[in-house]
């Protein structure tokens, strides 16, 4: 039996008349990163959209330990402890990188703001050293470190990361790798969404497939031992 920590259920998400998500339904276990696959336009972006509140769902259910969450303000399901990284990483570039830190800490007191400003220090000692730099000045791979670090202030119980390799060159896709290595052995909990396979199969310990609007195919990437070409086919073709 595993832990559950978030149980989706049913779930449906249209724009207008257009239905994205028809019934997906799938859980994600504490402590994992779970990887959502699927074709172009198959809702991957609209269902982290519609955990954290950015689009309301038409039906179903989004439970974090039980507590139900669709319907809720985005700032409600944040407070539960939901965080999302999205792919335009929503930082204030004018802003140095230790305020836009803080920002995320905005939830929590003063007091564990500064234990956690430490610990993002920890993980990402590249941030300290560029902590009084406006965001702007910084690279690809350095904003997206500040906007994981910034959502990771919140001390969320699950991170939500929208494609965090786009746009960034090979090498620094390697380094968001690591920062997912980073993560995973802290135990933080990530649902996340990457076009880049290699990236996506290194970091998930399983995934699934959206199709036709529902989540189908999961898989363990392990017990996969490696064959990841077969469900490429499988998504894509
Ligand atoms: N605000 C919106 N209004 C209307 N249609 C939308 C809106 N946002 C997304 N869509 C449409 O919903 C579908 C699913 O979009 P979504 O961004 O969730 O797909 P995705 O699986 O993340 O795709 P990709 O891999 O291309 O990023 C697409 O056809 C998209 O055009």
């Amino acid at each position: 039996m595993h832990d559950i920590l978030l149980s989706i259920s049913d779930l449906n998400v249209s724009y207008g008349k257009k239905a994205i998500l028809r019934g997906a339904s799938y859980d994600v276990r504490r402590g994992e990163c779970l990887t959502l696959l699927g074709a172009n336009g198959s809702g991957k972006s609209t269902s982290l959209n519609a955990i954290c509140g950015f689009i309301k769902p038409t039906s179903g259910s989004v439970k974090l330990m039980g507590t139900e969450l669709a319907g809720l303000d985005p700032h409600r399901i944040f407070a539960h402890g939901v965080a999302q990284v999205s792919q335009a990483r929503d930082l204030f570039p004018d802003l140095t990188v230790e305020d836009n830190l803080r920002l995320g800490a905005m939830r929590r007191g003063s007091s564990t703001a500064a234990q956690s400003l430490a610990t993002t220090y920890q993980r990402f000692p590249r941030l300290a050293d560029r902590r009084k730099q406006p965001t702007r000045t910084l690279s690809g791979g350095e904003q997206q470190m500040v906007a994981i670090g910034r959502a990771l202030m919140s001390d969320p119980l699950l991170l939500l990361l929208d494609e965090p390799s786009g746009g960034l060159s090979p090498q620094l896709c390697e380094e968001i790798a690591q920062i997912i290595d980073i993560l995973k052995a802290e135990g933080v909990t990530l649902l996340m969404v990457e076009q880049n396979l290699n990236l996506a199969f290194r970091a998930a310990d399983r995934f699934i497939v959206l199709r036709d609007g529902q989540a189908v195919d999961g898989g363990d990437v392990a017990a996969m031992a490696g064959d990841h070409e077969a469900i490429v086919r499988n998504i894509y073709l």
